[in-house]
């Protein structure tokens, strides 16, 4: 199974490259998935909040790579010979990554602070309205978790500056070769 992770700062386009990913057959598994769906075993209402305290739990029982752990699985199941994971932020979890798939991909995703904080602002998705100092505090969140170490682990970088059907059009290329799938 070849298993092709995404990394990248807030809003720097990896949902654009799910799409991308999905539009080619790729089923896609979102870690944040796995999350929500510990919070309904639990019994909790799929709040923000408790979102955060059952990942954090997670991550304190089980370490900084709980979510990538219980997201194995579920790759797994899909019985897909590729599969794309979005949500990876940190080195730990691409380090379980490599280890449990032995074709394992980083793409890392650059978007200056500039550009992501305009795509933000178009996106205006309920949780986008932020403030120049509140992405930097979510820059920094994201940091802390082990986000730059996981895009220097990153085995090729895409970078997202242009036009959105550049970028698309990069990506599928990219991820048509990634998966030896024809274009
Ligand atoms: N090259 C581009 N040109 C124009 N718009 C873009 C481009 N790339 C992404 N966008 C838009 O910017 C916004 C942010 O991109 P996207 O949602 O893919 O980022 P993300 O990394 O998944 O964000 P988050 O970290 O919040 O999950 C979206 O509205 C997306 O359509």
């Amino acid at each position: 199974m070849k298993v092709i992770g995404i990394v990248g700062m807030p809003a720097s386009g990896k949902g654009e490259v799910s799409r991308v990913a999905r539009d080619l057959g790729i089923p896609v598994v979102v870690m944040g998935d796995a999350i929500r769906e510990q919070v309904r075993a639990a019994g909790l209402p799929l709040t923000d909040a408790n979102c955060g305290a059952i990942a954090g739990k997670l991550r304190a029982d089980l370490g900084m790579d709980a979510i990538a752990r219980i997201t194995i699985p579920i790759i797994e199941e899909t019985g897909a010979p590729v599969v794309l994971v979005d949500g990876i932020r940190g080195d730990y979890e691409v380090a379980t990554f490599k280890e449990h798939f032995p074709e394992f991909t980083l793409i890392g995703i650059v978007s200056s602070f500039e550009t992501r904080y305009r795509r933000l602002a178009e996106r205006g998705r309920s949780d986008d309205f932020l403030t120049v100092e509140e992405l930097h505090l979510r820059d920094e969140r994201e940091l802390g978790w082990g986000l730059g170490r996981a895009l220097e682990e990153a085995d090729c970088l895409i970078t997202n500056e242009g036009t959105l059907e550049e970028f698309t059009a990069e990506v599928r290329a990219l991820l048509c070769r990634l998966g030896g799938i024809g274009e």
